[in-house]
């Protein structure tokens, strides 16, 4: 494993080379492949490798509303519902700002997802969409002005990216990253250990976790050839995408959000991704995907779908809701 996490090191310093101090806290990019998973959100930013600045703050805690409420160690006040159930993710008056120009793009989202859950966030173009996912994963580029963000009972705002991908939120990209000199086969295995480490449960050895990877292959329908490729280089956007999937499949993950994994998918690799998306649902983990097409949703249910509007939601449905879009356009819905 130490020749992997040569490599490793050095494709991401290759990726990152400038890493500076920034005034608060900083993200060490070493050989940690929850890290490198990580490495998606700063390849993905314009300002790759300048400063990197978390989402943190440390003056946010989860407020409390109606209901009874459990208290975890970190004092974060969890809200349940009627049924007595507990939020996975709950997201309250959101509030976030480009750090670089400090123009406001989250004004203030509000989102509860329970357990076994898939929601569905749809929108015009730019009204920030993406944004809310990737400040939920950290992205370097938000700095999160108010509100709060509660992740199994934890405030996910005092985590780093890193730890966000560990403690079990995954998320798949519009444009995922080229690893170079990083096979897919190493940095799943590495990837995968990682999360098993931090679960406290044993590690998988090579032969063990080829086993369990070739599985997952079936689910989205992958060659194997593409285990010992690079990860997602040369990699067709439909490829990437399915790339993506057995990712999470491979990973396994509490909540999963998924920005847009219909983008550029034929409808033969939309109906595999949407195949093996399905195929992870359990009553346990949750679904939040990102997507402009109705025909998304025929595959994967959704339980509630969210409009955005100007970085807010503007109104939550159910599946009618895509249709009315489909049918006549966001001028139905928008305030
Ligand atoms: N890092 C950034 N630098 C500059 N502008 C940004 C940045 N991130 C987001 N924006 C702006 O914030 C707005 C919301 O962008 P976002 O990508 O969240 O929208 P979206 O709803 O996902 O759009 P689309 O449907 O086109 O993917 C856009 O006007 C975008 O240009």
């Amino acid at each position: 494993m130490a020749g992997v996490n040569l490599h490793l090191r050095h494709s991401v310093t290759q990726l990152f080379p400038t890493i500076s101090s920034p005034p608060h806290r900083q993200v060490q990019l070493g050989t940690s492949p929850s890290r490198v998973i990580v490495s998606n959100l700063r390849a993905n930013s314009t300002a790759v490798a300048q400063t990197l600045r978390t989402t943190r703050r440390s003056d946010i805690t989860a407020s409390s509303s109606v209901g009874s409420s459990t208290t975890s160690s970190d004092s974060v006040v969890v809200d349940r519902d009627e049924e007595g159930r507990i939020p996975l993710l709950e997201v309250k008056d959101l509030r976030a700002v480009i750090v670089e120009t400090r123009q406001e793009i989250l004004k203030g989202v509000n989102l509860v997802v329970y357990e076994g859950e898939i929601h569905a966030v749809m929108g015009k173009n730019g009204s920030g969409k993406s944004t809310f996912s990737k400040v939920l994963v950290g992205h370097p580029d938000y700095e999160v002005t108010g509100g709060s963000i509660v992740f199994k009972g934890e405030n996910l705002l005092d985590m780093e990216p890193e730890e966000r991908s560990l403690a079990g939120l995954f998320m798949s990209f519009q444009s995922p990253v080229e690893i170079p000199g990083v096979s897919n086969m190493d940095f799943l295995n590495m990837a995968f250990n990682a999360r098993k480490r931090k679960l406290g449960e044993p590690e998988l050895d090579p032969i063990q976790f080829y086993s369990h990877l070739v599985s997952k292959l079936e689910v989205v329908n992958m060659k194997t050839d593409f285990l010992n490729r690079n990860v997602n280089e040369g990699f067709s956007g439909g490829e990437r995408k399915r790339n993506e999937i057995l990712q999470l499949a491979v990973l396994g993950a509490e909540l999963a959000i998924l920005d847009e994994i219909d983008s550029g998918l034929d409808v033969d690799a939309l109906q595999d991704v949407a195949k093996a998306v399905n195929g992870l649902l359990t009553p346990k983990n949750s679904v939040l995907m990102i997507t402009h097409y109705q025909r998304l949703l025929d595959y994967i249910k959704p339980t509630l779908i969210h409009i955005m509007e100007n970085g807010r939601i503007i109104k939550t449905g159910d599946k009618s809701l895509a249709k009315l879009l489909e049918k006549e356009g966001y001028k139905a819905i928008s305030g």
